[in-house]
């Protein structure tokens, strides 16, 4: 462990320096590690795991889009990819990575392959903090682990093939073998992590439900949207509209933010822009921090849980969303976007 100041607060992580690479090898040399889904972050970790060396087999239903795409991803039937229950015989450690409704539907199916000093791995703390909603509870005698890659399971492998990574959080709910740590360390670094810090299943579940609903994905669209219609209602075209808001944002100022953080964005920006961003922001913060709180206790309440269970155990639940994102994407906004993109010298 690395102890790292954060803002003046210590926190210990771990790094790759000091968990190589050859050492995840070592801790998990006579594991196989068997990858149940393999939606978005199935993939990512799955094909992660492979070029680093370790032992991974896929389990997916047959006859489904996600069987096709795990062959054309190079995986073999019959030897690395396998109907469900195969793949969970095989396993002694488990990666549970189908959609969070998706695990409550095959828990029954799952838990009878859960025994004795194998490992449940999840990528959320959401299935054992509503257990109470979801009914996982797996036996006494299995270790039961978390690796939370910090972003899509898109980025996690894109990262990975540029040389990068995404870090992750981790953290151990049961450790029935005593290997639990060392388990759950080696699949965070050997899935492709830059760093893992250490959270619970509790903490995880909520930070991350909070972030996604809030600026990670949910507030950044209404803010988009609030501003753009704003500028359109005040006589603007959509091109200068949508520049305005979303691909300066992404193209120019964002990447200055991940670089050096939110000051230097500002300080390579006029004085002009500095003054009038340095007044508005607090406005901003007060204005939504509300909506912050009332999301954090809907969350906490376990109701965010509740509402996605229910949206997405239905049968036509994918045709919804589908219908869903088609009104935002077919949006003047992200219609103006997808010309904006389009206009982009590298396309
Ligand atoms: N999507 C991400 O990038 C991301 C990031 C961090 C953590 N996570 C977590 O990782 C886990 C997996 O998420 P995901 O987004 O990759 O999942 P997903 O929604 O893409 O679904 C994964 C797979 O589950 C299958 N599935 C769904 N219901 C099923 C059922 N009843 N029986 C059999 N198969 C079923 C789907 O066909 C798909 O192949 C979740 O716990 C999620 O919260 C996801
Ligand atoms: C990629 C996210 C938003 O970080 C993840 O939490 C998810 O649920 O897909
Ligand atoms: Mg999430
Ligand atoms: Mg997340």
């Amino acid at each position: 462990m690395a102890t790292i100041n954060f803002g003046g607060v210590l926190e210990d992580v771990v790094t790759r320096e000091e968990f190589p690479m050859e050492k995840a090898r070592e801790v998990l040399k006579d594991e196989v590690i068997a990858i149940i889904g393999y939606g978005v972050q199935g993939p990512g970790q799955a094909l992660n795991l492979k070029d680093n060396g370790f032992n991974v087999i896929i389990g997916q239903r047959k006859d489904s889009k996600t069987w096709d795409k795990a062959v054309a991803d190079g995986w073999v039937p019959g030897q690395t990819l396998f109907e469900i229950e195969e793949a969970a015989q095989k396993g002694t450690i488990i990666q549970f990575l189908l959609s969070d409704a998706g695990q409550i539907a095959l828990w029954p199916t799952l838990k009878p392959h859960l025994t004795k000093g194998k490992a449940l791995y999840f990528s959320h703390g959401f299935g054992i903090t509503y257990k109470d909603q979801t009914n996982i509870i797996p036996p006494a005698d299995v270790d039961v682990i978390l690796v939370a890659p910090k972003g899509s399971g898109t980025s996690l492998r894109r990262l990975f093939l540029a040389g990068q990574g995404l870090n992750s959080s981790f953290a151990i709910y049961q450790d029935a073998t005593g290997k639990a740590r060392d388990r759950v360390i080696a699949l965070g670094i050997g899935v492709g992590s830059g760093y893992l810090f250490e959270t619970d299943f509790k903490k995880e579940v909520t930070s991350d439900l909070t972030g996604e609903r809030g600026t990670l994905m949910g507030a950044i669209q209404g803010i988009f949207a609030a501003q753009y219609e704003v500028l359109r209602k005040n006589g603007h075209s959509p091109s200068e509209a949508f520049n305005e808001t979303v691909e300066e944002l992404t193209q120019s100022l964002m990447p200055l933010v991940a670089e050096n953080g939110m000051d230097w964005m500002y300080a390579n920006c006029s004085t002009t822009a500095q003054r009038g961003a340095l007044d508005w922001w607090k406005k901003f913060k007060e204005a939504s921090q509300p909506v912050f709180e009332e999301l954090y206790a809907s969350v906490a309440a376990g109701k965010e849980a509740a509402r996605s269970i229910a949206s997405n155990s239905t049968p036509d639940y994918r045709d919804k969303l589908n219908e869903e994102l088609r009104e935002l994407r077919e949006s003047e906004m992200w219609q103006a976007g997808a010309a904006v993109r389009k206009l982009r010298p590298n396309n």
